[in-house]
């Protein structure tokens, strides 16, 4: 007589793997139009022509000065500006629909160049991918960014997907919080990850007496960042953990659903920020985060002996981080960097400091055992994930 099924619970305890989630590899993208930061405000008002409004370009060159960065990559140039007058002023001529469309292909272009990087470290194929996990603010599209990668990438077509649209700055961490989740739960899951921004969505002239507009050409950047992410490395397959995913936890700062928030109208997403708030806000919520997380690890509060992954919304609410946590000046070098280089690329930013904080553990950079991945967004909502280090390096 056949045997009847397993018990439900052996299944479910057989499925799962034996050891937590780790990052195997990391892989960047940008568009190739580098701009510095000194040259951005001649380059906005030219482009916009708003060279008239002098004293608000003054203004836009101190904000430009304050934000923490010094250099940024942006798919739109001054050429494809010329050629979509409609983008200068989307309250008169409405234009969403021409930015979603350059989104719809150069979103997930960007996206595989970063998930190509990731797969090349790897080192296995791409049809070992199991789980694809999709994240951006920039586009709304179905089938979405995660369904082009399939082709792009020549994942498998069973691939299981996951699309996150429009999580705001957070949707990094969050994106690596589903794949740890899918990889510890499904034994010999791989999970690629990638999430991909492009400010396009958000371009707009200046206009005197709006400041987020301001603030959204001087501080956003577009870039992508992938990982893949997995449970029991495979020593056979050279797959080589370098962070490993322990625990995570999300919380809403109550009474703060205004402070950051965006919508998408027929001419442009909109954002507000309460900027000057935000990063109070941030650091009066940071400490308590932080214990949610550590205490049940048994982790005290002990800030300068963890590593930190800290996303870089601004050098404001670094500085603020920073104070709060009476953190020693190197500790969030990796962060400041990342601003400086690329500027806020919104949920890819903490990959990519992720990616700096292994690089610089691999040149043998004094790096504690243990860290704090935190990235902040709309809601407010504050990620926090703890990593473990698992590259060599001195600690
Ligand atoms: C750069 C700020 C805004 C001000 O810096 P400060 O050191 O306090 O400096 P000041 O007080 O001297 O301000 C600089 C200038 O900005 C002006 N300003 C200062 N806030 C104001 C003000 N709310 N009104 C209008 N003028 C002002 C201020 O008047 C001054 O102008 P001026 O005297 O003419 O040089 C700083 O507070 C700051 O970085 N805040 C946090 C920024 C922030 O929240 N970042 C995003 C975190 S979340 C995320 O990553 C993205 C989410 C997102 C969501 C939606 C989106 O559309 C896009 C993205």
């Amino acid at each position: 007589m056949a045997s009847g099924p397993a018990n439900v619970r052996d299944i479910c305890r057989a499925r799962r793997a034996d050891g937590p989630a780790a990052v195997l590899a990391i892989g960047t993208a940008n568009p190739a139009n580098r701009v510095l930061q000194d040259d951005f405000p001649d380059m906005y008002f030219r482009a916009t022509k708003s060279e008239h409004l002098v004293g608000l370009k003054e203004k836009f060159k101190r904000l430009c000065q304050k934000l923490g960065v010094q250099k940024r990559y942006l798919h739109h140039t001054e050429e494809l500006i010329r050629a979509h007058p409609e983008f200068l002023d989307p309250v008169q001529t409405p234009s969403l629909d021409e930015r979603l469309d350059i989104a719809k292909t150069a979103v997930p272009e960007l996206a595989a160049r970063a998930c190509r990087k990731a797969i090349a470290e790897w080192g296995r194929p791409a049809t070992d991918v199991t789980h694809l996990v999709v994240t951006t603010n920039s586009g709304a599209h179905i089938p979405g960014v995660d369904a082009r990668l399939v082709p792009l990438l020549g994942l498998r077509p069973a691939v299981r997907r996951t699309m996150l649209y429009l999580n705001g700055c957070f949707a990094g961490a969050a994106a690596l919080r589903v794949a740890k989740d899918l990889a510890e739960n499904n034994r010999g899951a791989r999970v690629l990850v990638v999430c991909a921004e492009l400010t396009v969505l958000l371009f707009t002239r200046p206009v005197e007496g709006d400041f987020m507009t301001l603030m959204n050409q001087a501080l956003f950047g577009d870039g992508a960042g992938a990982a893949v992410v997995g449970a029991d490395p495979v020593p056979a397959a050279a797959e080589r953990p370098l962070f490993e995913l322990v625990s995570t936890a999300q919380a809403i700062v109550p009474g703060t659903e205004d402070a950051i928030s965006m919508r998408v109208t027929k001419g442009c997403y909109v954002g507000h920020i309460a900027a000057r708030e935000v990063p109070a806000l941030i650091g009066a919520s940071v400490e308590r985060c932080l214990r949610d997380a550590l205490e049940p690890l048994g982790m005290g509060a002990q800030w300068n002996d963890l590593f930190w992954n800290v996303h870089p919304g601004s050098a404001a609410i670094l500085d603020q981080v920073d104070a709060v946590l009476r953190l020693r000046p190197d500790k969030l070098a990796a962060s400041r960097r990342v601003l400086s280089e690329y500027g806020n690329m919104f949920g890819v930013t903490v990959i990519f400091v992720l990616d700096e904080l292994r690089r610089r553990m691999e040149e043998g950079e004094e790096t504690p055992e243990w860290g704090v991945m935190l990235a902040f967004g709309p809601g407010l909502t504050v990620e926090t994930m703890v990593l473990h280090r698992c590259v060599e390096g001195t600690g």
